[in-house]
């Protein structure tokens, strides 16, 4: 790894470039969730108004300030919206136009205002459909499979089936690291688990905070690899953080866990014991859910709150899960991908692992070999295919 340098940070990533992952996202993506927002559910002319005029908005109009009345006005004025308004959304940080996308999107549903699509998650009949899904039956039964094997291959099947549960494609694999990708290049591009495991001994005294993503076949397994942390004593207390309402499309709110907790108890075999540890876990108190304001910021976990900070910096280890919380965590900027991952989270307050797949340009702490060969095997693919993952800790 380079030592660290004193070289002036790659710029923040925007929208701007035709061509670009980020523009994709905006020029191709939100139209899209746009469209399957408005089919998914009977909207009226009001909602289906509003979201037409999102969509006319994002793509060619200017970013608006949030109505006077809106409860969040000021925590948005906090976080840069003067900066934006006014701008193309393409020439604005693009973690700040995603964000502020959902946000608007939530508006055009009536998500906030009082009314009878009041917090009503516009993403929930994708959620369910996948909660409730052949696939998601299958993954939970084999989970048997594991049944006796030795523990330090459960917890590990456990840990890659919450990395992997990122891509949507929940897999509990028996090996480390589970053999290669189609071109030959490992599917692990970093793997610190071996530190990981080591910051958390079985001795029953861990907090662990786990930063959630996705709903649904990602949540399922992370709710697992909890079950797991608190059965073996790796963990005494953890605390799940997860969104204060829909973002992303699938990312996991409150609610969420709630479907998912039911599911597990209601499966039979390992996966229902495993829900009975979480159910009995929250009701004493040893798992505890949150859902910070921050959670939706469109900022780095460099400029969390105080309270934040604090809460983190009282963790054993903080585990963040997927794409968008690693750009939060290294800064989403095109680092130069040798760049240390102990550098960039250096201001994290505590502790912290990432699991992540490969879903956008940002990547940091890569050895040089290892980037060649996936340089030399795909161009640039690795970066945002979702084939390729990775488990970076900083004790
Ligand atoms: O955080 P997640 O669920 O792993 O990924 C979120 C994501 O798909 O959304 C963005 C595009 O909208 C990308 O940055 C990122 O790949």
């Amino acid at each position: 790894m380079p030592e660290r340098s004193d070289a002036p940070l790659p710029p923040v990533l925007l929208a701007d470039e035709p061509g670009s992952f980020p523009h994709g996202v905006l020029a191709e993506r939100h139209p899209a969730i746009i469209r399957q927002v408005r089919d998914a559910s009977p909207y009226g002319p009001e909602q289906r108004r509003a979201l037409d005029t999102l969509l006319a908005n994002c793509l060619d109009g200017v970013i608006e300030p949030l109505p006077a009345d809106a409860h969040d006005r000021d925590r948005w004025a906090a976080w840069g919206a003067a900066d934006h308004t006014g701008r193309s959304w393409f020439d604005v940080p693009w973690l700040w136009s995603e964000s502020f996308f959902y946000r608007r999107l939530l508006d055009a549903v009536g998500y906030f205002a009082p009314g009878p699509w009041q917090g009503i998650d516009p993403f929930r009949p994708s959620k369910t459909a996948e909660l409730d899904s052949p696939e998601t039956d299958e993954e939970l039964a084999a989970l048997d499979a594991l049944t006796g094997r030795p523990p330090a291959e459960q917890d590990q099947a456990l840990l890659h089936g919450s990395l992997w549960g990122n891509r949507a494609d929940l897999s509990f694999r028996l090996g480390a690291t589970g053999g290669t990708a189609g071109d030959g290049t490992p599917p692990l591009v970093a793997d610190d688990s071996d530190v990981l495991w080591s910051l958390l001994p079985p001795t029953g005294t861990a907090t662990v905070c786990l930063i959630a993503d996705n709903a649904g076949r990602e949540l399922v397994p992370d709710l697992l690899l909890i079950a797991r942390l608190l059965t073996e004593g790796r963990a005494a207390r953890v605390l799940l953080h997860v969104k204060p309402h829909p973002y992303y499309v699938s990312d996991a709110t409150h609610a969420d866990v709630l479907d998912a907790l039911r599911r597990l108890v209601a499966a039979p075999g390992a996966a229902g014991e495993h829900g009975r540890v979480l159910w009995t876990a929250l009701t004493d108190g040893r798992l505890t859910v949150r859902a910070h304001p921050f959670s939706c910021a469109p900022l780095p976990y460099a400029d969390m709150p105080a309270d934040l900070r604090e809460e983190l910096a009282s963790a054993t280890l903080t585990i963040l899960k997927g794409d968008l919380n690693y750009r939060r965590l290294v800064g989403d900027r095109r680092w130069p991908p040798a760049t240390p991952f102990t550098e960039v989270t250096a201001h994290f307050p505590g502790p912290v692992a990432a699991l992540r797949t490969l879903k956008s340009d940002v990547v940091t702490g890569l050895d040089a070999d290892t980037e060649a060969a996936l340089v030399a095997a795909e161009g640039q693919k690795w970066r945002t295919a979702g084939t390729h993952a990775l488990i970076q800790v900083r004790p």
